[in-house]
């Protein structure tokens, strides 16, 4: 089976073309190739399907195997790939995912010549939903802004927001340091959360940025998370902490944020990077 590794700010996928492969089992396929010392390595796995409602389909597993409904950096990666490889002629693209059809933009830049490979993309990643219950998560309030919840002994406001897949945001003075191994878990697993949850530690610097650490659902600390950006942007509106375009700064990289008033709707904008091809 071939496929592809490619990353967006540090958030690594492996790609696998169901137009030309077929994947039986994608659960067990994304554990056993996303270990980074007996698979491929990566932080999921990502299948390209065709789709009667859209473009392209986006069918995504986190590294435990588990369902993502939507993925920001990885759906960036995927608009690059059909592009790069011939499989559309189309710079702007509908995609099919677990979280409804997200619409791409895909940008070569200047500095690359006309008709050379993708480098930015971005991706129009809906309305955030602020009802608790439909992130979901379990609150005796409609929504869950920065309301304590406690983990371990400790009380952590969290503002609970779905991008489609469930983000918990939790504002802090300093990122750097904290211990996401021991922080994670709990809160991933927290019977707050009924689908689980994905964690964002957020250390606003000024109201245009805001540097940002992730514990990913179904993969651990990560590099990046894109919809978990556009998580923190909206949080940061909703608790005044920010204006409504921010420049998240991860480990991995910068991503750019920006909730439009007039249409609702969140706009991410980053790099998509292709690492290497390969077989197993
Ligand atoms: N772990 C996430 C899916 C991947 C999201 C992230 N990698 C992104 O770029 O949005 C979940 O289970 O909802």
């Amino acid at each position: 089976m071939r496929f592809s590794k490619m990353q967006g700010t540090g958030n690594d996928y492996i790609y696998v073309n169901c137009l030309e492969e077929t994947v039986n089992e994608p659960d067990i396929l994304a554990r056993r190739l996303s270990d980074r010392h007996f698979g491929v390595g990566a932080d999921g796995l990502i299948l390209i399907r065709p789709s009667r409602r859209a473009d392209f389909a986006m069918e995504m597993y986190n590294a435990d195997g588990s369902r993502g409904e939507m993925c920001g950096n990885g759906i960036r990666c995927l608009g690059k790939y059909v592009y790069d490889r011939g499989l559309t002629d189309k710079r702007e693209l509908d995609i099919q995912t677990g979280a409804g059809i997200r619409h791409l933009r895909l940008f070569a830049g200047e500095e690359v010549p006309a008709g050379g490979e993708i480098r930015m993309v971005e991706v129009n990643m809906g309305k955030p939903v602020l009802e608790a219950d439909q992130v979901p998560a379990i609150s005796e309030h409609t929504c869950m802004i920065r309301e304590p919840v406690r983990v371990g002994g400790v009380e952590y406001p969290m503002t609970a927001i779905s991008m489609g897949n469930p983000h918990a945001v939790i504002f802090t003075g300093r990122v750097r340091g904290l211990d996401l191994q021991r922080l994670g878990p709990p809160i991933e697993y927290h019977g707050r959360f009924p689908r689980r949850v994905n964690v964002e530690f957020a250390q606003v610097e000024d109201r245009g940025t805001v540097r940002v650490r992730v514990w990913e659902r179904g993969s651990g600390e990560t590099l990046s998370c894109g919809t978990g950006a556009c998580a923190v942007l909206a949080a940061g509106v909703l608790n005044d902490l920010t204006d409504r375009q921010v420049t998240v700064k991860l480990i991995g990289g910068d991503l750019l944020a920006q909730w439009r008033e007039d249409t609702g709707e969140i706009l991410l904008t980053g790099p998509a990077v292709h690492v290497f091809d390969g077989e197993v």
